[in-house]
């Protein structure tokens, strides 16, 4: 972790412990992020030395349904498994994966709420909106004060959403280029993806 940068004393936000985490996708280092606003631990997956420019870098939103039980309803699962793949032949590179961000935001009961709507005729956006909810509750404050802490100065983000980008750059990060990070649709989520194409303004081809 980077001893150079100074990280402000009066953060929510506190570095729990770091350990070696092997996975199909190559050797990874794995840290803990204590995060007392959201009440959660956020981890990031890393390898190599990070601290520096031009890192390639994913900040992935929870999703159990799609990271855990392979849900065909969004393309989250495999974007998660492309941003490890990507990073591992890199060979430097992180992953913040930030909890508290299920269903952009809105929880996995809501969100399970919104996909009820979303089989009734609703799209995304709109599901989320006639719970109550805005499209996009998600803060990123975290993930600043994870690069900071690990010394990262610039990124190359994986990501397709250009509000992401605005948002991280509202908070400080560099992000020196944005890479694409598309993967294949299914007949489930190819309404999903054109929501997120045609109403959030994603870079989807
Ligand atoms: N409210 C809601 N959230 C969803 C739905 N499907 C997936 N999510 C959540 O969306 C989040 C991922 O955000 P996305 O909009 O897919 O992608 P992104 O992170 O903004 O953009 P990329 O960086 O390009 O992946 C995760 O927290 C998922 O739980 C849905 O139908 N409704």
């Amino acid at each position: 972790m980077s001893d150079t940068l100074p990280v402000p004393a009066d953060t929510p936000f506190v570095r729990g412990h770091t350990a070696r985490l092997p996975t199909r996708h190559g050797d990874f280092s794995i840290t803990s992020y204590r995060d007392a606003q959201l009440q959660v631990e956020h981890v990031v997956m890393h390898v190599g030395d990070v601290a520096g420019e031009a890192v390639l870098m994913r900040i992935h939103s929870e999703c159990l349904t799609g990271d855990i039980f392979g849900s065909l309803r969004c393309d989250c699962g495999p974007q998660l498994e492309l941003a490890l793949q990507r990073i591992a032949l890199a060979g430097r590179g992180l992953l913040i994966y930030m909890r508290g961000h299920e269903g952009r935001g809105i929880g996995i009961t809501e969100k399970l709420k919104a996909y009820t709507l979303q089989d009734q005729g609703l799209d995304t956006v709109d599901a989320n909106l006639a719970l109550g909810h805005a499209a996009d509750l998600r803060r990123f404050d975290a993930a600043a004060f994870i690069l900071q802490d690990m010394g990262v100065r610039s990124v190359r983000l994986l990501s397709n959403n250009p509000l992401k980008v605005l948002a991280l750059e509202e908070l400080g990060i560099v992000v020196q280029a944005r890479q694409p990070h598309e993967v294949p649709s299914n007949p489930e989520n190819a309404g999903y993806l054109r929501t997120k194409r045609d109403r959030m303004g994603h870079w989807l081809g």
